[in-house]
C-alpha cells in the first residue's frame, strides 16, 4: 500500500499525519508498528489519521494510535498538527474546525499569529469516565509505586492521566516510576503518568511518561491534565504558563463543568510519500 503523509511536531511531541479523506488507509497494527520505527520506519511518537466526519455537523473525525500500536481517545498536541495540516492540504478552509475524536468532538483553532487554540473540552475526575479503581472523586489518592507511596491526581481529558507533584523535574523519577504507574494495576486501561514542579501560581514545569510511547518532549493533554489537578489542589491560579521539555503551552480552565483552553504552535517538518 503507498499512501502520503506529513511528518509533524507540536513542541516535539512528533507524528505522522495522513489524509484518509483522499487516501484509503489500511491500518494494521504491523503496519504502525513497522511506520513508527525511528530506524526502519518513519518514527513518531503518535500516528493521526484524518478522516471524514461521522456526524454532518462536523468537520472530520481523527483517529490517534500511539507508538505501540494502542488506539487512544484524545491528543493535544495532535490536535494542533491536525488543523495546521488540513490547512496546509487545503482540505478545508475553515479556522475554527469541529473534529471527532474517539471521546466527543474538540474545536482546534487557528489563530492570526500563527498559534493554535484547542478548545479540549470538559475535564472528568476518577471514577468517572477514567477507568482508575479509586475511593471516589477525591483531589488526590495514594499510589503504591515499587517501595514509593506517591499522591496523584487522576484526570481524564478523554484519555487518562495521573499526575503528581515534584520539587524539581530535572531530577523527578520519570524513568523509573513512568512505566510502572502506566501498567499499575489500578489503571486497567493503563495511564499517562505527569510530574509536575510548580514554579509560581500562573507557571510549571512538566514532564509526561506517556501511555504507549514513553516519555515524550512534549504533552499536551498532560499540560492540561496537570494545571486542572494543580488548580483543584489549590495550587494555580486560571491561567498556566506550562514549560515542557520541548517548548511552552499556555493552559487555561475556568473551574469544575467548564473546558479546558490550550494553546500552542504545531509544525511541519516534511511530507513524504510511502509504500509498505
Ligand atoms: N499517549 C497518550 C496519547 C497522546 C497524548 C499526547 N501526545 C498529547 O499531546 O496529548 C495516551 O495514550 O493517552
Amino acid at each position: 500500500m503507498k499512501f502520503k503523509f506529513s511528518k509533524m511536531h507540536g513542541l516535539g511531541n512528533d507524528f505522522v499525519v495522513i489524509d484518509g479523506v483522499r487516501q484509503t488507509v489500511q491500518l494494521t497494527t504491523e503496519r504502525l508498528r513497522q511506520l513508527g520505527d525511528r530506524h526502519t520506519g518513519v518514527g513518531f511518537d503518535q500516528l493521526l489519521l484524518v478522516e471524514a466526519p461521522q456526524a454532518a455537523e462536523n468537520d472530520f473525525r481523527y483517529r490517534i494510535f500511539n507508538n505501540d500500536g494502542s488506539e487512544v481517545e484524545q491528543c493535544g498536541n495532535g490536535a494542533r498538527c491536525f488543523v495546521k495540516f488540513v490547512t496546509e492540504q487545503k482540505l478545508t478552509n475553515k479556522r475554527a474546525i469541529r473534529v471527532e475524536t474517539a471521546k466527543g468532538v474538540i474545536v482546534p483553532m487557528l489563530d492570526d499569529n500563527g498559534l493554535i487554540t484547542v478548545d479540549m473540552g470538559v475535564p472528568r475526575f476518577a471514577p468517572l469516565d477514567i477507568p482508575f479503581i479509586a475511593e471516589g472523586d477525591a483531589i488526590s489518592h495514594p499510589l503504591q509505586v515499587g517501595e514509593h507511596s506517591v499522591d496523584i491526581s487522576v484526570v481524564s481529558m478523554g484519555n487518562p492521566h495521573a499526575v503528581q507533584v515534584v520539587a524539581n523535574v530535572d531530577n523527578a523519577p520519570v524513568a523509573e516510576q513512568g512505566p510502572l504507574i502506566e501498567r499499575h494495576s489500578r489503571f486497567p486501561e493503563r495511564v499517562n503518568a505527569g510530574f509536575m514542579q510548580i514554579v509560581n501560581r500562573g507557571e510549571i514545569r512538566l514532564r509526561v511518561y506517556e501511555r504507549g510511547a514513553g516519555e515524550t518532549l512534549a504533552c499536551g493533554t498532560g499540560a492540561c491534565a496537570a494545571v486542572v489537578a494543580g488548580i483543584r489542589r489549590g495550587l494555580l491560579d486560571k491561567v498556566v504558563l506550562v514549560h515542557t521539555r520541548g517548548g511552552d503551552l499556555t493552559i487555561s480552565w475556568g473551574g469544575p463543568g467548564l473546558p479546558v483552553k490550550m494553546t500552542g504552535p504545531a509544525a511541519t517538518v516534511f511530507n513524504g510519500e510511502i509504500e509498505i
